[in-house]
């Protein structure tokens, strides 16, 4: 169950993201998740990458390039790294990177995988963006980094000389790995995804975006609904309108609906619940004015 910042807990660590979102980590060591360690073993051992751990080592091993095809969600991100330091690819000083595109996905994915390690963010797992480096010499083993800050690190180091790489030895000597790409399908999803289309075109889809928010709110159980627009302003309006609709049915209903704001993480999305038990009901008008981010720690 995702953990929120609710007044009178320690307040959790706010990133400001270049590209608008805001973000709340947990600064408490604990995990923010709410899971015990041996539950996020139970649910890392879930995820459908896990049944293909020694085949992913097998490859990566092998060949020069190993490249993983999977769902959203099916733990590419935040297994595999863990899966290669878990071999020994970060041994002797060395470092396992894994790049996301923007600095707010790399913020979420390293701290998640530090909470899943049980260590602080910032030694065995680290981040780099730009202007800022949260790793530690020698001890960070997982770095997290923008594809921009990895190819500015190839200007000054074209061979990424500090980045795992490994050789093969044979009775012969030295042999490289194979140089034809290995590629691996993972099968299975996270989540149950069913894909419905509209009908006809659209002329303002967050205007269309609202009302299947709405229609799936009216017809389907308790339950999240993750809304994903393309940028700043259409969450905005889109929140705008949520709120006018809530606020509209609390002087007609007793009915509520909560919603959080979330987070640009790989593209720009928010969240509502159905009922209004989050503490952060849509009629604090306040709040939600302010457009203040409220987000489940697993964003
Ligand atoms: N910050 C987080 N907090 C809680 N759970 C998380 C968090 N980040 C990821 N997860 C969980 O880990 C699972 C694997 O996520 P991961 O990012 O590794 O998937 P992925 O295959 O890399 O997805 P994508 O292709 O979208 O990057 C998710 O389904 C989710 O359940």
């Amino acid at each position: 169950m995702p953990q929120f910042w609710k007044p009178g807990t320690e307040k959790p660590r706010l990133l400001d993201d270049e590209e608008g979102g805001l973000l709340f980590f947990s600064s408490s060591h604990s995990s923010s998740s709410g899971f015990g360690y041996s539950s996020i073993e139970r649910l890392r051992q879930r995820l459908p990458v896990f049944k293909y751990r020694t085949a992913i080592l097998y490859l990566v091993e092998t060949h020069a390039t190993t490249i993983v095809v999977g769902e959203t969600g099916s733990g590419k991100t935040t297994q595999i790294p863990q899966y290669l330091k878990e071999a020994g690819w970060a041994n002797g000083g060395r470092v396992i990177a894994c790049t996301q595109p923007r600095r707010l996905a790399v913020q979420a994915v390293a701290s998640r995988v530090a909470e899943e390690m049980g260590v602080k963010l910032g030694e065995e797992v680290g981040y780099t963006i730009r202007f800022e480096d949260i790793t530690k010499n020698g001890v960070t083993m997982i770095k997290f980094l923008t594809d921009g800050v990895l190819l500015r690190e190839m200007m000054d180091d074209p061979l990424l000389t500090k980045y795992s790489k490994k050789r093969r030895e044979t009775e012969g000597g030295v042999r490289g790995p194979r140089m034809d790409p290995a590629i691996l399908s993972v099968e299975g999803r996270g989540f149950n995804v069913h894909i419905h289309y509209v009908e006809e075109p659209v002329s303002n889809y967050v205007q269309a975006a609202v009302s299947t928010v709405l229609s799936i709110h009216n017809q389907e159980p308790m339950g999240d609904i993750l809304v994903f627009l393309t940028g700043q302003d259409d969450i905005d309006a889109a929140v705008q309108m949520l709120n006018e609709e809530v606020q509209s049915r609390g002087r007609n209903s007793s009915e509520g609906i909560s919603f959080r704001v979330a987070i640009p993480v790989a593209g720009p999305c928010f969240g509502i619940r159905k009922g209004s038990d989050s503490g952060f009901s849509t009629r604090d008008k306040s709040r939600v004015k302010k457009g203040l981010a409220l987000i489940p720690s697993w964003f």
